[in-house]
């Protein structure tokens, strides 16, 4: 099949493709005729940037603050959603959007007891009623349902499997979908990085344990989402971190020492956040949170 040339549309190559009788940039036209024996479903799958079954929802979101990005994930059949760490900041952003997309949801989670951001856990409980807050049991930390290794959280026909990954906090979690092959792994694993050790009890050899024994197990393929990106990169793979992670790519020994000498700076939200999200970002917020939220959370 050949494709023809358009012209030129902000700065990107355009080309015709009959196929699917639309133009397309040349590096989409590319992937459908290379990589795709069924364009259009492949065209859709390539803007979406995620291979997943087709009743299975995915949206990525992100709060500029904080660097931190929340998953939205749901059955677009029955429409049960969970969102994966919310900030408190958006909780009403990200009401909204599963509101407008009809979706009901059913747990709130955290992969850990953040100490850059309020959990929006709590709100979006009180926003969204008949959703519950969940995070691990080992994070000590109060919400509705807690959660720890080997459990499964269910929305409609899919499922989240609950692996304990500690190491950047005592109680961190990774929550795994294996049938769409992606992995949600919090400050655990980060895209070329990982959390740091040096506060809420971190510990350098459980985490490299951690990533080691229940992240790259997985298989290369898995695409991977942590809970913040500092340089503006969305995903990554476990094949991509086994191979290029400055830090998991060394002996543990070697691990240990890195980490010791991170020399990060304090986070700025950290004495707010942290007395917060030991109550599920319910309670001890700061003036401006409660005036901004003072109709659903009060008693
Ligand atoms: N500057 C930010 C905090 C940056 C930071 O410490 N990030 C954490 C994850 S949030 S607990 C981290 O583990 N970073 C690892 C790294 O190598 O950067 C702020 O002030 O909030
Ligand atoms: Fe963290």
């Amino acid at each position: 099949m050949s494709v023809s040339l358009v012209g030129k549309i902000c700065k990107q190559t355009v080309v015709w493709y009959p196929k699917i009788k639309s133009p397309l940039s040349f590096a989409q036209a590319f992937h459908l005729h290379v990589r795709s024996p069924s364009p259009v479903k492949s065209f859709a799958s390539m803007t979406q940037q995620i291979h997943v079954s087709e009743n299975f929802f995915f949206k990525q979101l992100f709060d500029r603050v904080s660097c931190t990005y929340s998953y939205l994930v749901a059955d677009t059949e029955s429409k049960e959603a969970i969102i994966i760490d919310p900030v408190i900041d958006l909780a009403d952003r990200d009401a909204k959007i599963i509101d407008n997309l009809g979706l009901k949801l059913k747990y709130s989670v955290n992969t850990h007891m953040h100490a850059d951001h309020i959990t929006g856990t709590g709100v979006l409980k009180k926003l969204l009623p008949g959703s519950q807050s969940v995070i691990s049991t080992a994070s000590q930390a109060l919400a509705d349902k807690h959660v720890a290794h080997g459990d499964i959280l269910e929305f409609g026909n899919h499922k989240m499997e609950v692996r304990a990954t500690p190491g950047h906090t005592n109680g961190c979690v990774t929550y795994v979908c294996h049938e769409q092959g992606i992995a949600f792994t919090g400050d655990t694993l980060l895209i070329r990085g990982c959390g740091r050790t040096d506060f809420q009890e971190g510990n350098p050899e459980r985490l490299y344990d951690s990533v080691y024994n229940q992240i790259f197990s997985l298989p290369d393929n898995f695409r991977l989402f942590p809970a913040h990106d500092y340089n503006g990169i969305l995903d990554t793979t476990v094949w991509e971190e086994k191979k290029f992670n400055p830090r998991l790519t060394k002996s543990k020994e070697q691990f240990v020492e890195i980490m010791n000498n991170l020399n990060l700076a304090y986070p700025a939200q950290i004495d707010k956040a942290l007395p917060a999200n030991k109550v599920c970002g319910l309670y001890n917020l700061p003036p401006e949170m409660e005036e901004k939220y003072k109709s659903v959370l009060k008693p």
